[in-house]
This record gives structure tokens, sequence and C-alpha cells, in this order.
């Protein structure tokens, strides 16, 4: 994992080349007038993962994704989707890679399945002879298969999102950049769709999926970025990322200063916390929770209770961000 300023690459392996990665930046900027909504990142989202990509409301993340789809121009800095660089390659990367970004305008008075027909018949590299197959097939992957003969305009925002993930599945595709995509749904919905991302990803789809709904990233990712203010501040395999949030011990023990004395000298920093008999520090990565028991063990410390807490997703966004994240949405 990566924080802070540290290259990309490292994110994913000194192996990691090109070819390794669905997607790869290098000081991509986007500047607004004088507000830089995306400052310099450099995300490196590896081939077969499912890349979270994370952020408060008005982090960049749109932004960023509009430039990594050719829909707006970077300021600065290169882009590779699928190895070839963007938006040169345009043509030849587009029909390869499948988005929803903020929910695609469709014929309001046409059904949800002719609405998939037209968007079919509107990309050259699709088949026709298998169109109506395939958008039966994709409104019956996004669970729309019961609306699919209703006027667009009738469906509520949830059918509206679940529309446009079905635009996004009607051809396989090697990348999907899902923008938000649980957006107006409901957590029945919400969970179809984490349940969707891991059928594509076990199909061998790349997904990259934006979001500002931790609790719902954090179960279908392999991997994750953390977007604060237009920078990155946080990447990398999401075990890792996890493990990077701030654990700390809590022990409690009526020998609270030999205890101390047990945790100085296993490297760490003791800090009296709550009743008079607690004990709380930081645990670093070379002291296990169990080497810590066995210690106070053998230096005979009445142990009345010991905990591990934090190292969470959560943990490290807070700390990263100094922001709460949106869980419950
Ligand atoms: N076309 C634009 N013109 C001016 N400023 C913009 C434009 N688009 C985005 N911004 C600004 O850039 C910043 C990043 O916005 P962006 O939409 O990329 O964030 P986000 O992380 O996707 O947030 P959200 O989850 O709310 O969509 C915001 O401060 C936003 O106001």
């Amino acid at each position: 994992m990566t924080t802070g300023t540290d290259t990309a690459a490292a994110d994913t392996g000194t192996a990691a080349t090109t070819t390794d990665l669905a997607i790869r930046t290098t000081g991509l900027r986007k500047v607004f007038r004088k507000q830089r909504a995306v400052d310099g990142i450099d995300l490196a989202v590896p081939r077969g993962s499912v890349f979270g990509f994370l952020g408060p409301n008005g982090s960049g993340k749109t932004t960023t994704i509009r430039m990594l789809l050719g829909l707006s121009s970077a300021t600065d800095g290169t882009i590779e989707v699928l190895g070839e660089p963007m938006p040169r390659a345009l043509r030849s990367v587009l029909p390869r890679v499948g988005a929803l970004v903020e929910g695609p305008a469709f014929y309001p008075y046409l059904s949800g399945r002719a609405n998939l027909a037209r968007f079919d018949a509107a990309d050259p590299t699709s088949d026709p002879r298998t169109r109506k197959a395939r958008v039966a097939g994709a409104l019956d992957r996004v669970g729309l298969t019961h609306a699919a003969d209703k006027k667009a305009h009738a469906y509520s925002l949830g059918m509206k999102q679940r529309l446009g993930l079905a635009n996004a599945l009607l051809t396989p595709r090697e990348l999907l950049v899902l923008d938000e995509p649980t957006n107006g749904l409901d957590p029945q919905g919400t969970r179809e769709v984490r349940n969707l991302i891991r059928s594509l990803a076990d199909d061998g789809t790349t997904v990259f999926v934006s979001s500002h709904l931790l609790a719902e990233i954090e179960q279908v990712c392999t991997h994750a970025a953390v977007m604060r203010t237009g920078s990155i501040v946080a990447q990398g395999p999401l075990d890792e990322l996890r493990a990077a949030g701030a654990r700390t011990v809590t022990v409690r023990t009526p020998d609270v200063g030999q205890a101390g004395v047990v945790l100085t000298r296993l490297g760490l920093q003791p800090r009296r916390d709550g009743g008079s008999d607690v004990l709380v520090a930081d645990l670093t990565a070379d002291v296990a929770p169990e080497t810590i028991t066995a210690e106070l063990v053998r230096a005979d410390v009445r142990v009345r209770g010991l905990a591990v807490g934090g190292g969470t997703l959560e943990d490290l966004f807070v700390a990263l961000t100094g922001e709460g994240f949106d869980v419950a949405g």
C-alpha cells in the first residue's frame, strides 16, 4: 500500500508493468478556473481487481472518471486505459470498456428494453443478430425484467440506475467503470449491485467503482484508493489498507505500572485511558497481540481484559482525511 506521496507503481508490486494495469495515470490533473478538482494523481488499477475509488463528496472522483473515459480533457498528466494512451486511443479502447457515469440520458417515452436496443444499435461494434438476447440478458442481470416494457419516464431513480447498469453490460467488457452505481438504490438494490459486481469480477472483468459509501465498497473490493480534495491519500490492496488503519491494544489490569513496563519493553507507548486500571497503546506491525499477552503473563501481570481495536478501512479513512465516512448512506 502507499499513502501520501509514494509512487503508484509501488502499489501493485515492483513487477507491475503497464500491461498488468487496467488503468494507470501519472500526475493526472484537472483545474476548473482556479479550483484544482484533481491534483496530480497516480492511479494504478490492477487487471482483474475490483477497485474501489473512495472519497467524500467533491473529492474529485467523477472528474477523474470523466477524464479516464475521454469525456473531459485533462489539464495535465497521462492516462492509460487497458494499456493504451487516452484519449488518443479512444476509438479502440472504448469498445472494451463499459461505463455508468451520471446516469445516461434515456429516451423517456421508450421502454427500458427499447432504450437498451437503441443504445446497442448506436454501438458500431455490437452484433445486431444477438441484440435481442443481449438486451434481455442485461435486463435480467440487473433485475429489471419485470419493468422492461415500462416507459423510462415512469422508472424510479433506482430503476434508472439499474437501466444504466444494464446499458454498461450489453456486451462483455474487459473493464467496467461505475460512478456511484448504488445511487438511488435501496438496501436490497445495493446488495444486488454488490453481487453483480462480484459475478462480473468472477468472469474476469476489472471493475473500477467509485463511492462515498465505505461500507458498500469494503465488502466487494480487492483494492482501493482514497481521495481527499483532489489527491490520493492511500492506495493499494484492501488488506494492506485495512492493516494501515491505526490498531490499538487496550489492557485492563490492576497492575498498570508493571503492564506499562512490559508494553514499553515491547516498543509500544502505553498511555492511561478511562479507568485507573486501563492502559492503551497503538499497535505496531512488529508486535502481535499474542506476544503482548504472553509477555504480560510472563511478567505476572494480572490481566482482566485485553482487546484489539481499530484496523478498519474506516479508521484509515478518518485518519487520512480527518473526516467521518458516510457509512449509513
Ligand atoms: N464542470 C465543473 N466546473 C467547475 N467545478 C467543477 C466542475 N465539475 C466538478 N467541479 C468541482 O470539482 C470538485 C470535484 O468534484 P467531483 O464531482 O469530481 O467530486 P466527486 O468526488 O465525484 O463528488 P461527488 O461524489 O459529490 O460526485 C468539486 O469541488 C466540484 O465542485
